[in-house]
């Protein structure tokens, strides 16, 4: 015979204990009740930077527009020292106190790119990995005039930034992309 179901319960946190903190990050030992009812403890790790109500940063999915010339999606290269390498990723950056994604986007891609754009869509917050983390983004498309002329010469303000651009094979998507720098 098999032994009764346990009842089902929502599942909760019941407490976050800091175990370190530092000035980016902090590592939490949370303790929760999972859905079948046991009191379980999980390693969670947490930005110190998040604001009240906003995702923790965002994404940018740039395309650079320009007459006579495939669309290009703007990547960035740059040295990431959790990977202890260069990594080859979408333009990124976390979001200000009192800013808004769109707005946020518009000034990281700016930072690291040069190139000024124009928001065309946000996603929802997501997370990002959410077994270890409780990060969160909002993926921010951008639409890039590179027939302006503040677009077609663009400067870093950081400058340790490279600036990769991938050019679509089809106008509709931009999964085929061949690289050009
Ligand atoms: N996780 C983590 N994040 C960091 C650390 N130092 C800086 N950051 C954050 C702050 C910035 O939003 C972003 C880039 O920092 P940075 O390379 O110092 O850039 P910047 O201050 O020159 O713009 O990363 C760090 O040591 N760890």
């Amino acid at each position: 015979m098999s032994s009764p179901p346990k009842p089902t319960t929502i599942p909760h946190i019941v407490k976050e204990e800091v175990i370190a903190s530092g000035k980016w990050l902090k590592l939490e030992k949370t303790t929760y009740v999972d859905p079948v009812g046991n009191t379980r403890t999980w390693e969670t790790t947490k930005r110190t930077t998040r604001q009240a109500n906003a995702a923790d940063g965002v994404g940018i999915i740039a395309l650079l527009k320009r007459t006579l010339h495939k669309d290009c999606v703007v990547m960035v290269k740059q040295f990431r020292p959790p990977m202890g390498c260069y990594t080859l990723e979408f333009p990124a950056g976390l979001i200000d106190e009192n800013e808004s994604a769109e707005i946020a986007a518009l000034r990281e891609l700016k930072e690291e790119t040069g190139y000024k754009g124009e928001v065309v869509g946000v996603t929802p917050v997501t997370c990002l990995d959410p077994g270890l983390s409780n990060c969160t983004t909002q993926i921010v498309m951008v639409n890039i005039n590179g027939d302006d002329l503040e677009n077609t010469n663009p400067t870093q303000q950081l400058g340790k930034f490279g600036v990769t651009l991938l050019e679509c094979y089809e106008s509709r998507t931009c999964f085929y992309c061949t690289c050009f720098s």
